[in-house]
């Protein structure tokens, strides 16, 4: 259920409807497996994304397939992960507390509104909460991302889905909405973050000597050169952001920002995570602070990639004392930060009743948004075109034979390239994300 969320259901005040409006703030995330069961499937979700695995428009038929083969394959070793930090992502316990630490923030304010939670890959689906929204009679609804920094692979994908539901929906075509797309610049957020390593710089020996590591989730390279992605360059500016905050404080301390999680053969923004923490044990580093930079919650890869895997590399690279800075989850500045955020673009959820027709046109009303994803799609159409080309009858018979005829070759083309490692899939980079 994408419903109103909280601890103990009885405690939530009853909306209160402000002259005919009732504001939701819907809050978009990933999604986690909750059980090692749900591990395979939450991969099939995350793997059937064309905003994950970018395939050619000629071979959009396979998305669904090749998901399929390419999760049942990589689950093994997913489940490992997810056993070893409880059997399960922690992503939706903390997402659900920090939609209601933000409603408690916004009540405070004066701000009474319903939050909701719409996972992209999990429960509870963003389709969920957009039901629940339209229960609800929402009329003015904030859609908030939870990542600081836009990315295609992640804000993109959740708001790309929210508006081909919007697309089909008289109601949500209608219904006053605004998008915040990335908050990576906000002082509020830069604050929480200059605390929390300022707090575990404390626990080091000689602070003012440890390297502070920013290690941020990795995209493929072609993302941020070809697609437009603007993601490497706000978290570059976050960076900055964090670094200026920590130097007004007078802390100076070296820092440096790389790469993690990359998955496959392709290249993806450098540099990566683990060749950086062996450089810097080359280079004499002693103390190491990890910043989890992309992600506000604790996840598979703070709790495993970082806290087991990278500390492991470092020590192992001659760095002797390893610190890591923990997500922020429910941090009461951050959560402030939040809600006003959320506040402060009310005016403009106001201003798409003015201008109705944009706000059908796209959820975004000053369009940056749409212009990325419009950006990305036209990528899409300038890629090559493929080598095989299908074009055999026309006739609905012929057709459907070609169409099984093809899904032949392909299963035949799988067989091959996993056979002898070579091939499309190996050019695309898609095919070792098997392993
Ligand atoms: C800002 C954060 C993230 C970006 C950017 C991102 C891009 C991205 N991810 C994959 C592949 C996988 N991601 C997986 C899990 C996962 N990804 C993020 C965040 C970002 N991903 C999080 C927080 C999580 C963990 C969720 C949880 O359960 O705790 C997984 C599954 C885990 C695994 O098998 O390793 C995959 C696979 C790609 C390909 C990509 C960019 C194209
Ligand atoms: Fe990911
Ligand atoms: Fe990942």
């Amino acid at each position: 259920m994408g419903a109103l969320v909280t601890s103990r259901a009885e405690e939530v005040p009853t909306l209160p409807v402000i002259g005919d409006e009732r504001i939701g703030v819907l809050l978009l995330n990933l999604g986690g497996p909750e059980t090692l069961e749900d591990v395979q499937p939450f991969l099939f979700n995350l793997f059937a994304d064309p905003d994950i695995i970018r395939l050619p428009r000629l071979f959009r038929f396979l998305q669904k397939p090749l998901a399929q083969f390419i999760s049942v394959v990589r689950a093994p070793k997913s489940k490992e992960g997810y056993a070893s930090i409880g059997g399960g992502s922690p992503l939706r316990q903390i997402t659900d507390a920090q939609a209601e630490e933000l409603r408690k923030a916004l009540w405070a304010k004066n701000v009474p509104a319903k939050v909701y939670v719409g996972m992209r890959y999990w429960h509870p689906f963003t389709e969920e909460a957009i039901l629940q929204i339209k229960r609800d009679k929402i009329t003015k609804l904030v859609v908030l991302p939870l990542y600081p920094q836009f990315s295609i692979s992640t804000s993109g994908s959740s708001l790309r889905l929210l508006e081909s539901l919007f697309r089909e929906d008289e109601y949500l075509m209608n219904m006053q909405h605004t998008v915040i797309p990335s908050w990576y610049q906000r002082g509020g957020y830069i604050k929480a973050m200059a605390d929390l390593i300022e707090k575990e710089l404390q626990k080091f020996d000689c602070p003012e000597e440890v390297m502070i590591f920013f290690s941020a989730h990795g995209v493929p390279l072609a993302y941020v050169e070809e697609a437009g992605d603007p993601y490497k360059a706000e978290m570059e500016e976050c960076i900055d952001l964090i670094m200026e905050e920590l130097e007004n404080r007078r802390i100076t301390n070296a820092y440096t920002l790389a790469y993690q999680s990359r998955v496959g053969p392709v290249e993806w923004l450098k540099p990566y995570t683990d060749e950086t923490i062996i450089e810097l044990g080359q280079k004499g580093f002693k103390s190491l602070l990890a910043v989890p930079i992309s992600f506000v919650s604790e996840h598979i890869e703070t709790l495993e990639e970082i806290d087991v895997e990278y500390k492991e590399l470092a020590l192992k690279s001659g760095i002797q004392k390893w610190g890591r800075v923990p997500a922020l989850g429910c941090e009461p500045t951050f959560i402030a930060d939040l809600a006003d955020a959320v506040i402060e673009s009310l005016p403009y959820v106001g201003a798409m009743a003015v201008s109705n027709l944009e706000a059908r046109q796209s959820l975004v009303p000053l369009g940056s948004v749409e212009e990325l994803l419009a950006a990305y799609d036209s990528q899409r159409r300038e890629l090559p075109p493929p080598v095989i080309v299908w074009e055999w009858g026309w006739t609905k018979s012929a057709e459907t034979w070609n169409g099984r005829a093809a899904m032949l070759a392909v299963l035949v083309l799988l067989v091959l390239e996993v056979t002898t490692g070579e091939g499309f899939l190996h050019q695309w980079g898609i095919l070792p994300l098997f392993r």
